[in-house]
């Protein structure tokens, strides 16, 4: 059973029993989102991220999605990508493409991945090239406050670091306010080279959505999220904070486990 705390101020927690339950959470949720925004506006545009995350988003390709999503209308995007071959083992593209966007019908030039032929410096100018290209033809949302894009969705994984997109702790990429993506270099997770959206595009979407599993992020989660005072490191995570839209967790019991107020959430 999913377990739903209250909104402390730092998004809606959705407290999973099970990595199947999350999944099914997580498809739910999405397919809400994208119903919603095609409604709306006559699209959806959801900006992916690497690691775990795209396993979890593996039953959007199943029975009911597969047909009832309108992927016609999907609009896809990286908030962070790794700067290499889209053949690579490594690329956040091919990921989500075998995992998820080979498996549903989306319109191929909807999806927006990057230059993996050009320098990290180049492909992060690029690819701002683009999401601008698709702000000005109103594909993307401009939010009203800071004329960034707003995402219908951005999806994030954490590490166990705190990191979100490929935004480090004391990573000078992580006060980049004046650019829509960044490059960095020297990722401490490799590869090195990645480009990222930068935190004021993370926090301008309509939703943002951070899914973390597993134990080995528990401590991370409570930083993150819990009130832990004015000595707390600055994890990027925290910072994930969108100022006119809604975030939310998903977590699953072993990454909720050190959040401060976990026994009350299990009871419930
Ligand atoms: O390309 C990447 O490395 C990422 O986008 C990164 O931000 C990832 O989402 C987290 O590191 C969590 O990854 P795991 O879920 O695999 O731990």
């Amino acid at each position: 059973m999913a377990l739903y705390g209250a909104d402390n101020g730092r998004g809606e927690l959705r407290i999973h029993d099970s990595i199947d339950e999350l999944s099914t959470d997580l498809a739910d949720y999405i397919a809400e989102l994208s119903d919603a925004s095609v409604k709306d506006r006559g699209v959806f545009t959801i900006a992916l991220s690497g690691g775990s995350l795209i396993g979890l988003m593996g039953r959007l390709c199943e029975a009911p999605y597969k047909k009832t999503v309108d992927w016609g209308k999907w609009h896809i995007f990286w908030a962070d990508e790794r700067v290499v071959a889209k053949s690579h083992a490594e690329s956040n593209y091919k990921l989500a493409k075998d995992g998820l966007l080979s498996k549903v019908p989306i319109i191929p030039n909807h999806i927006h991945s990057i230059n993996d032929s050009a320098s990290a410096e180049q492909a992060a100018e690029d690819y701002e090239f683009i999401v601008r290209q698709l702000v000005r033809t109103r594909v993307i949302n401009v939010s009203q406050i800071n004329d960034c894009p707003k995402f219908d969705l951005i999806i994030l994984g954490m590490g166990p670091d705190g990191h979100v997109a490929s935004l480090f702790p004391n990573h000078s990429a992580l006060n980049k306010n004046d650019e829509w993506v960044t490059f960095i270099t020297d990722s401490p997770k490799p590869p090195p080279e990645r480009i990222t959206f930068t935190m004021p595009v993370l926090n301008s979407a309509s939703n943002v959505a951070v899914v973390v599993t597993g134990i080995g992020k528990s401590e991370a989660v409570h930083l993150a999220i819990d009130n832990v005072g004015p000595n707390c490191p600055l994890l990027p995570a925290r910072m994930v904070r969108p100022s006119n839209g809604k975030l939310v967790w998903f977590l699953d019991k072993s990454a909720a486990s050190e959040l401060d107020n976990f026994s009350q959430f299990s009871q419930s």
